[in-house]
């Protein structure tokens, strides 16, 4: 039994053997195929990441690079390779040389040549360009493809920010690149062309040591770690500055501005801001991103070393990895970039001390004048559709403009004697004349001083050639106070003109009416007042006119394109005189020249320590943020010779606009307050209408009109003179009668001429030959015939009252009218008042001089009456002596020399101050 127990068992076991030998040998197969399968997949997943994330991302990456070096791995390693190797292959086959030939091209000099071609080499660009779209950084690869490589640059300066990061190892190299990149940017331009600043997070010296020496002269500006957000401000400051003052023509980058000019003023702003990996402060981060947002349009550059921020404006980046190469967005993440070896540290020092000693040389250059002019193919091209700019001046060897805008429609410039205002406001005028044509800009100069300093704007004896922008030239104006406010007149009437006629094409503005009205002619008009202070010299009517003129043209001035530029020696107490603050508010733009007072803000005195030939120039109504010092140039052209002094003087540049723009255009009127109006060219400016007019003189206008009173045949129309002195007496008086008896055809008017005073004999004798010698008969009476005549023709007036119509012209010319009182006795005096008072409806009127309004007075009394003298012009007496003729008018007069006041009942609401012509007999 036990045996056949024992047996069953052994066979049981053996049974259980053999299944476990089975399970055993299935188990093995089923471990090697999963082993295979296992193998496969590994394979297969990493080919997918291969061809997925490509072979360099993968190289790249720390937790994934082990992949690439796994035996086990090799053969997908391989398949994707010779993919890859096949794919490249026909890009390597001309790529790299094109890439070449694009650098050529997008990189020129330091931009993309190697170090030895310009290191320490000065550069002479400007900021006109050529400016290089790209700067090169190093040579490129593709890994494991043929051994060819390729350059590759960045873009900077008005087209891309850039972002370099870099791993702890690879910090160096990054230091390094940008150093490099600075330097090319630095040795490609001109110094001062570009301007650096450096704030890096870590260290005081800051990063960059090797271009420390820029710092000596202002090129390159280090901030201290804990001063970022007065660099970020600055940076803001300066995007604010270049919207408001320079891209106000609807210009949305500096570069575009440039391109329409031709020029380009502002420098490069390249800020390097060099972090630790951490990010930034939320405001100082905000802040920047408004910086990168807002600042490649306006030369604001940033470069970024390991400050770790998304950028919302266009940007390129370059990783520097641990082992010293890069990656960069500019090649994608198939390039490995192989950086330019570090320049030698002595190399960058030589490089940037030579940069920094070209700078102050080339800032100790004085600018000259013809600097501020446009390059001789630009003359005259710039249009002044919403602005006005020009170079007056230069700061570090640049060129400093001013606009008259929107944002800064008028200018305030102060500065006492002899500190230089006139040169800069004909530097001023210069610089705008060559830069727009006259349809696009007029000029009204006028000068309250003495000086004469723009009387060379009009044609003169020695210079027959005058500024083709010039509409009007005012000189010598000193007391001519109405002068000034006839100017702003005139404006206050072109404002209105302007506005007329924008509103017949529904539109505002001088910039929108001159899109409606393309054909039209619609210059800007600058009006530049020197020492405009004497306007306001005295509390009159004159200057509560100007006050509220100038208030008008100041407000709305600036939507139709008139700008006023008012200069002065002292413009203190002027604001509290007008007790308007709200009028220097507009006037935006200020220019201080050195120890000017009250030009600025108040707590702005930036003018008193300029040096001389200085001026602070604000564009931000004085506030001191808005300063920027510049140096005048010399608008004398002393010195200049050869080729330079064909545009080195005010004269020279206005002998080439002349030249080029003169023909058929309108001389500019000039009013010299020192000269006497010429008789004939007043005569023959009078109407021709029928009605017979005496000429007294010349308005104060803008036109410079003659001064007539109307004869007709009615009541009133007789003219006294009122003098004491006869000699403007007898020119007025004389003018009256020349012109008026030059009206009539010849012999068509008796005239008769009374020199009744000795002083009188000579001026009326010659009156009298001249009339004769138009043919006209002329009767001379003296004292003892002047009563006998007086009293003929008033009994003529008799006749004439009863007959039909007035009889032929008669003009009785009475010189010292009141020496006939002796003579007259009562039935002379009667008949004087007779004529006086009903000669003029009949044909008979007195021009008659007084020597005293006393005298005058009396004979309009009794029979006569003040009104009988329709029109008189007062000379030498006082306002308060000439009241008597003109009852319940306040009349506010202090005589002056060459001057008069004129009224005239028919025209005239108060009484005007006319300019005495000169004799016409001494023509
Ligand atoms: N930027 C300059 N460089 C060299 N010389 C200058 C400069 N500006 C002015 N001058 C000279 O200084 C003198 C005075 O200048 P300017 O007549 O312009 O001064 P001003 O302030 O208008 O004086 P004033 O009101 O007394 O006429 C002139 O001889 C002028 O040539």
């Amino acid at each position: 039994m036990a045996r056949g127990l024992n047996r069953r068992q052994q066979r049981i076991t053996e049974a259980f053997d053999a299944l476990c030998e089975a399970v055993a040998a299935a188990l093995g197969a089923a471990e090697g195929r999963r082993d295979s399968t296992i193998r496969a997949h590994a394979e297969a997943i990493v080919e997918m990441w291969l061809r997925t994330d490509g072979l360099d991302a993968v190289q790249a990456d720390a937790g994934m690079r082990p992949l690439l070096t796994n035996p086990a791995l090799s053969g997908p390693l391989e398949r994707v390779r010779a993919d890859r190797r096949e794919a490249f292959a026909g890009w390597l086959e001309d790529g790299p040389r094109r890439l070449a030939d694009i650098l050529q091209e997008a990189a020129p000099g330091a931009a993309g040549l190697a170090p030895e071609h310009w290191l320490a080499r000065v550069g002479a660009v400007d900021g006109s360009g050529p400016v290089p779209s790209l700067w090169s950084i190093g040579t490129g690869r593709i890994e494991d493809a043929a051994p060819v490589d390729f350059p590759v640059a960045v873009p900077l300066l008005d087209e891309s920010h850039l972002q370099v990061s870099s791993g702890h190892e690879g910090r160096a190299r990054a230091e390094a690149l940008v150093e490099g990149l600075l330097l090319r940017v630095m040795s490609y331009f001109r110094p001062g062309i570009v301007q650096l600043h450096v704030w890096d997070v870590g260290q005081f010296t800051g990063a960059l040591p090797g271009l420390y020496p820029l710092t000596r002269t202002g090129l390159l500006t280090v901030h201290d770690p804990a001063m970022l957000p007065q660099l970020l401000d600055e940076l803001s400051d300066r995007i604010r500055r270049v919207h408001t003052r320079l891209l106000v023509d609807g210009h949305p980058s500096l570069r575009a501005l440039a391109e329409s000019t031709g020029a380009r003023n502002e420098p490069w702003i390249v800020a390097v801001l060099v972090g630790n990996r951490a990010p930034l402060k939320d405001d100082e981060h905000r802040q920047l991103q408004r910086v990168a947002r807002g600042g490649l349009a306006c030369g604001v550059q940033l470069v970024l070393l390991d400050v770790p921020m998304t950028i919302n404006a266009p940007v390129e980046s370059v990783r520097v990895d641990d082992a010293g190469t890069a990656v960069s967005s500019m090649t994608g993440p198939h390039v490995t970039v192989d950086l330019e070896p570090p320049l030698p540290p002595a190399e960058v020092t030589r490089a940037s001390h030579a940069i920094a000693d070209a700078y102050e040389s080339w800032r100790s250059r004085i600018g000259t004048f013809a600097d501020v002019l446009p390059r001789p193919a630009q003359w005259g091209k710039v249009r002044s559709v919403s602005s006005l700019h020009a170079p007056v001046g230069f700061a570090d060897g640049l060129p400093v403009e001013i606009a008259l805008a929107d944002a800064s429609p008028h200018a305030l410039i102060g500065g006492p004697s002899g500190s230089g205002k006139t040169n800069l406001l004909l530097t001023m005028i210069s610089a705008l004349a060559t830069r727009y044509d006259p349809d696009e800009l007029e000029f009204y100069l006028l000068d309250f001083k003495e000086g004469v300093s723009f009387a060379q704007f009009a044609p003169g004896r020695r210079d027959r050639t005058w500024l083709p922008h010039a509409r009007l030239v005012g000189v010598n104006i000193n007391t001519d106070r109405e002068f000034g406010l006839a100017l702003l007149q005139f404006l206050a009437d072109e404002m209105r003109r302007r506005a007329e006629a924008a509103k017949a094409y529904e539109v505002t503005k001088l910039e929108e009416l001159r899109a409606a009205d393309p054909e039209g002619r619609w210059p800007r008009i600058v009006a530049v007042i020197d020492e405009f202070q004497y306007l306001f010299a005295e509390r009159d009517a004159v200057t509560r006119a100007a006050t509220l003129l100038l208030e008008d043209v100041a407000r709305r001035g600036r939507s139709q394109g008139i700008h006023l530029v008012l200069a002065s020696q002292d413009v203190s107490g002027i604001e509290a005189f007008w007790g308007r603050p709200a009028i220097f508010e507009q006037f935006v733009l200020r220019i201080a020249l050195p120890r000017a007072r009250r030009v600025l803000a108040e707590l702005n005195d930036a003018s008193l320590d300029l040096p001389r030939w200085h001026a602070v120039i604000n564009h931000e109504s004085g506030i001191k943020h808005g300063n920027e010092i510049v140096r005048l140039p010399d608008a004398s052209g002393q010195g200049a010779s050869g080729d330079e002094a064909a545009t080195s003087s005010v004269g020279a540049v206005q002998r080439v606009l002349h030249e080029r723009y003169a023909e058929g255009r309108p001389q500019p009127r000039l009013f010299d307050g020192s000269s006497s109006p010429r008789f004939n060219d007043l005569a023959a400016g009078l109407p021709r209408d029928g009605v017979p007019r005496a000429l007294v003189g010349q308005n104060i206008d803008v036109a410079g009109s003659a001064a007539a009173v109307g004869l007709p045949d009615a009541p009133g129309r007789n003219l006294g003179v009122l003098a004491a002195v006869g000699r403007e007496a007898v020119r007025v008086l004389g003018a009256a009668a020349a012109s008026l008896a030059g009206q009539y055809p010849a012999g068509g008017v008796d005239v008769v001429v009374a020199p009744l005073v000795a002083e009188a004999a000579e001026p009326a004798a010659r009156l009298a030959d001249r009339i004769a010698a138009t043919g006209t008969p002329v009767e001379i009476v003296g004292l003892d015939g002047v009563r006998a005549r007086v009293e003929e023709l008033a009994k003529g007036v008799t006749d004439r009252l009863s007959g039909p119509a007035p009889g032929r012209p008669v003009v009785l010319v009475l010189y010292g009218a009141d020496a006939a009182d002796t003579v007259l006795e009562r039935e002379g005096t009667e008949a004087m008042r007779k004529l006086m008072r009903f000669g003029p409806e009949t044909g008979v009127h007195v021009l008659g001089w007084w020597r005293s309004v006393q005298r005058l007075r009396a004979l309009l009394m009794m029979s006569a009456s003040v009104d009988d003298l329709g029109a008189w012009v007062a000379l030498d007496v006082q306002g308060s002596e000439v009241q008597a003729l003109v009852p319940g008018m306040l009349v506010n007069w202090s005589p002056r020399p060459g001057r008069g006041l004129f009224f005239d009942r028919a025209q005239h609401a108060a009484p005007e101050v006319v300019i005495v012509p000169s004799l016409p007999e001494a023509e």
